[in-house]
């Protein structure tokens, strides 16, 4: 392994933000999060497949009387998120490196305010239904670690992932779509002011080549 990836899965190891297989607290915060792992029982707002965790980095910032985790199963992106947030002095955000397919040992049923499913991999092979993050098993998980009425959001360049997702939604019974948007950057509609106010890292690559960002707010209850 390369020195550099090797001594960042060594700072990983001894950083208390960051929670991963192999330390004391994995799979055993269920339930706790807020007041155990934060410094203030704020609540709380998960980022699936986060990457180097600009988004979560960025939440965080802008909210400081909520707690924020990004969820990346790549211990080297969480180091950056991670790095951010401690240059940043930021308190209320941490990282959990684990698949999200995990998440229902990690949380306690109704533990989340909020998720964020931010560019997922689109899995477009038939055969890969199952493992896109918006796929029904995907949603019932995210429903039982939500607190009822907890908001979901999704923002994806790809057309594919998107309209899949919205014909799944459709299929759910009791799920609302809040906000919609096949533009995110053209709309001037201040309901979309704060959606648009962070990026993470491969929306920039994806706007800086004119795909128009797609994003979708709803609640399974
Ligand atoms: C296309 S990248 C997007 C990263 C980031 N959200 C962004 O927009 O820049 C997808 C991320 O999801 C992570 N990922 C994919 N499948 C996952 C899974 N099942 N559980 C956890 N993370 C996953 C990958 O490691 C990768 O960092």
């Amino acid at each position: 392994m390369p020195r550099v990836k090797l001594q960042r899965f060594q700072d990983n190891a001894s950083r208390p933000d960051i929670i991963e297989p192999g330390k004391p607290e994995y799979e055993q915060l269920g339930g706790r999060w807020r007041t155990d792992f934060f410094r203030e029982p704020h609540p709380l707002t998960l980022e699936v497949g986060c990457g180097k965790g600009e988004y979560t980095v960025g939440l965080a910032q802008r909210h400081p009387q909520r707690n924020f985790l990004g969820l990346d199963i790549k211990g080297e992106r969480i180091w950056r998120g991670s790095t951010r947030a401690e240059e940043m002095g930021l308190t209320n955000v941490g990282f959990v490196r684990m698949r999200a397919e995990a998440l229902a040992a990690q949380f306690g049923p109704g533990e989340l305010s909020e998720i964020w499913i931010t560019f997922p991999d689109p899995r477009p092979r038939d055969r890969d239904i199952k493992r896109r993050l918006t796929s029904p098993r995907f949603l019932a998980l995210y429903e039982q670690l939500l607190t009822p009425g907890g908001l979901l959001h999704l923002k994806t360049d790809n057309e594919g992932l998107f309209e899949y997702t919205l014909e799944t939604l459709a299929a759910q019974p009791g799920a609302r779509i809040e906000r919609l948007t096949r533009d995110l950057y053209a709309e001037t509609d201040p309901a979309f002011t704060e959606t648009q106010a962070i990026q993470t890292n491969f929306e920039g690559k994806y706007r800086a080549i004119g795909v128009p960002i797609k994003y979708v707010q709803f609640r399974l209850t």
